[in-house]
């Protein structure tokens, strides 16, 4: 499937080890992460060189281009949040993931959308486990 990972860069890079962790997992269950460079470390330092207008041109094509968007949300995000809103408006899936105990927007915890999933996680092989079951299911049902 066409996946895209959506996870926080300006809100906050403290995730970014799990963020790794997740698309890893996903390209190598064979899925096309047409954001697999988000979850890199130097990120900031790859993109800074494109102009704000072409990310979101170039973002707003992927998020269209998806069968489905996996967002960790365990750090605020502006763009994250803009990103699941897009997705949902298409009646795309949309898995949100956070680590146990944080605290998210109540615009994701109370939005009843019906392909809106949302999955707290105690550590990282819960969180694979859970992609693992999300994506199989989605596939199942395609
Ligand atoms: O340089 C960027 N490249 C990029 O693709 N994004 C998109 C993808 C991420 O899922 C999301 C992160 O938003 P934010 O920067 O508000 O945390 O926005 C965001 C930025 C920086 O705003």
């Amino acid at each position: 499937m066409n996946i895209y990972f959506s996870c926080s860069i300006t809100g906050g890079r403290n995730d970014q080890q799990i963020y790794q962790k997740m698309v890893e997992f996903m390209v190598a269950r064979g899925h096309e992460v047409l954001t697999a460079h988000l979850s890199k470390a130097d990120i900031l330092e790859d993109e800074r060189v494109i102009s704000p207008l072409e990310v979101y041109q170039r973002d707003v094509k992927w998020v269209d281009q998806c069968d489905v968007l996996i967002a960790e949300v365990s750090t605020p995000s502006h763009g994250v949040g803009y990103e699941i809103a897009l997705a949902l408006l298409q009646e795309k899936p949309v898995l949100c993931c956070y680590q146990s105990g944080h605290t998210v927007s109540k615009m994701i915890l109370g939005n009843t959308h019906p392909t809106l999933s949302l999955y707290a996680y105690q550590d990282a092989q819960d969180v694979l486990g859970e992609l693992d079951r999300y994506l199989r299911a989605l596939e199942i049902s395609a």
